[in-house]
């Protein structure tokens, strides 16, 4: 199809006024504009302010938004597709004019109090579609009525084995004995930080209290995650001693969405929910930044009132895909010390020297423990914000960082791409030989070898066209082919839609293996790997290279990295820190100084008005 015909296929017939001008531009997509366009001649009011704000409410949930700031969403609108927009010329409304046009109109519901039954809702200030706004308040509830009341907790016996498996009095006691005071907890680290070592003996410690042996749920968000915790937590446990690793040796982690039951058609659409609660004392989400907002409401609804709910995760990493960054707005949100809390925690001798007191359950850690040391630096710049820092790292180029200053890699014919070439025939090498003899584990931990990480789906710098690269350079790689097939050993693939019968998740990776006179694709599981005829699998993809989205919940030893250009709106701070904070031992950069930088000074924010409401509802007793 012709560019202009595309462009045509994104603007909407029959559409005039604001809404058609901001969908002319790319502001507004379809969607937007015709569920804007039905609503508000539904709802009896068709002014242009409110059917703007309509639809700017319906793309920002689109974008990862919960709500929308009519003061600051014309500054914040532009972070949108692969291709930069010019927003500033758009006819926004004067702000306050259109906050009583909102505020006046027969489809907005006013306040916290309103009952429901209106589209949109003016609550603090932010404007949400109103079912969004539903869904943050059970989170605040929720959070709420477990602040208030703390799980019992015999202190003394609590105190000996934090002393037994956290000798020394450091962030990760301080966390653990946390977790253990609390209903809610959320630990928060980048990589390498130990939060799952924590999670693992912080189980020990749960198990050692007196009564009944707590009843034990581990789940993440995507099936890779889950694999990659239960595998982390197993690991953990093994070093534990034969007393302490009674009774959590034989852990699984689901997904989330297994946990709660997955049911379609039902109020929830999960078997579990506050008529049916999930039967266990402790439920640890990892990954959690990548949980949504409508998710994670459901998870507190289906945690029983006195179990204890432990989130895990990095905030400073991408959010979750679908609308809200919960992680991110409990990290950072406001609060009192809880003091009774800081008493216990004193009583249990967890109180690391200089410690700030713990707000909201909140207990980050930030030593790392794993990484070569140059990418823990490199991903500390990156956060905090200083694109100089970053830059020295990258040309100072200390071991297990590569920058490629690739000019641009839009060309037909690009330089500088030995070191990814390498890399990627050399991975392929070590999987296709492990896939023909069948060694279905080196097979798996070689696909985890490489990954190269795009931003961008499509055009010059996307997953598309790199793969297309890769395959060229596979093609006449030297190495003798065996099989044409399809389903040739050695080949790596992602799922790419749900598959609940074959246990199988949207972004799983497997790689094709022989098996006796066939094949089958294995894909890594945290116990036995799953192993899968090839004809049962319907959705799934060749992947050489991935989204950084998709990359998400999983690590490799060596990662490349394909930046776009500066001015992709795709390209951001959380962006940049996700991307390289999946390379374990090293990760090479391809882009231009500039391109770094932008990402560097562009922070990710998303609107949602938890952040500033958390404060009353979690801040425990003053
Ligand atoms: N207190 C500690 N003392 C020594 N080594 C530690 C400690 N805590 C963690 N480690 C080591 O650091 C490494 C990373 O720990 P862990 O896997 O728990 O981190 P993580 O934050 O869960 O990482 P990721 O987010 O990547 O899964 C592991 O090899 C672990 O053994």
């Amino acid at each position: 199809m012709t560019a202009p015909a595309m462009a045509e296929l994104r603007v909407a017939h029959g559409v005039t006024g604001i809404l058609h001008t901001f969908n002319e531009a790319g502001v507004l997509n379809l969607a937007d504009v015709h569920t804007a366009h039905r609503i508000t001649r539904l709802g009896g009011d068709e002014s242009e302010p409110v059917q703007l704000a309509l639809a700017l409410t319906v793309r920002a949930l689109r974008l990862g938004s919960v709500c929308i700031d009519l003061n600051t969403v014309g500054d914040t609108a532009a972070a949108d597709g692969e291709d930069p927009v010019d927003i500033t010329a758009l006819p926004w409304p004067q702000p306050e004019q259109w906050r009583a046009a909102c505020d006046h109109s027969p489809l907005v519901a006013r306040g916290t109090d309103a009952p429901p039954g209106r589209p949109l809702r003016l609550a603090n200030d932010l404007l949400y579609l109103d079912r969004y706004w539903h869904e943050e308040d059970r989170i605040r509830r929720e959070l709420r009525q477990r602040a208030a009341t703390d799980p019992p907790v015999d202190l003394p016996r609590l105190r000996s084995s934090l002393d037994r498996l956290f000798p020394d009095a450091d962030r990760q006691r301080h966390a653990a004995a946390v977790s253990a005071l609390r209903a809610v907890s959320v630990l928060a680290g980048g990589p390498g930080t130990g939060k799952t070592t924590t999670i693992a003996r912080l189980l020990a410690v749960l198990h050692d209290q007196p009564g009944d042996p707590p009843r034990i749920a581990l789940a993440a968000p995507t099936g890779k995650a889950a694999a990659r915790l239960q595998e982390a937590v197993q690991q953990v446990t093994a070093t534990l001693t034969d007393a302490d690793r009674a009774g959590i040796t034989d852990l699984h982690a689901s997904t989330l969405h297994r946990l709660l039951g997955r049911r379609p058609g039902t109020r929830t659409g999960f078997r579990h929910d506050r008529t049916n609660r999930l039967p266990y004392d402790v439920v640890v989400v990892d990954e959690t930044s990548m949980v949504p907002l409508t998710l994670m409401a459901r998870l507190l609804e289906a945690v029983r009132p006195d179990a204890r709910l432990i989130l895990v995760g990095d905030p400073d990493q991408l959010a979750s895909v679908e609308a809200g960054a919960v992680l991110g707005d409990l990290v950072h949100a406001h609060g009192t010390p809880d003091l009774r809390l800081e008493s216990h925690l004193r009583e249990v001798g967890a109180v690391p020297a200089g410690a700030e007191p713990t707000i909201n359950g909140v207990v980050v850690l930030d030593r790392t423990w794993r990484f070569g040391g140059a990418i823990a630096e490199l991903a500390r710049h990156i956060r905090a914000g200083d694109a100089d820092q970053v830059i020295d790292v990258l040309r100072r180029a200390p071991d297990g960082i590569e920058f490629v200053d690739t000019g641009t890699l839009a060309d037909r014919r690009p330089t500088g791409l030995d070191g990814l070439r390498a890399d990627i025939l050399s991975t392929s090498r070590v999987l296709t030989d492990a896939a023909r003899r069948g060694d279905v584990d080196a097979a798996l931990y070689g696909l985890d070898t490489h990954r190269l990480l795009c931003a961008h789906r499509r055009g010059p710098y996307g997953v598309s066209r790199w793969t297309t690269e890769i395959e060229t350079w596979l093609a006449t790689d030297p190495r003798p082919s065996e099989e044409d097939s399809e389903w040739y050993p050695g080949r790596p693939l992602i799922v790419t839609a749900n598959d609940y019968d074959l246990g199988l998740y949207n972004g799983d990776t497997g790689v094709v293996v022989r098996d006796g006179g066939g094949v089958r694709a294995a894909f890594a599981r945290g116990g036995a790997p799953v192993l899968v005829p090839p004809s049962r699998l319907s959705d799934v993809q060749t992947v050489y290279a991935m989204t950084i989205h998709r990359g998400q919940g999983s690590q490799f030893h060596r990662v490349s990295l394909i930046l776009p250009p500066a001015e992709s709106p795709l390209l951001t701070r959380e962006l940049l820190y996700t991307a390289i904070t999946r390379a374990r031992s090293h990760v090479r950069i391809l882009g231009t100084e500039d391109a770094v930088r932008a990402a560097v000074q562009r922070p990710i924010t998303r609107a949602s008005g938890l952040r500033h409401t958390l404060t009353t509802a979690i801040g425990g007793p003053a």
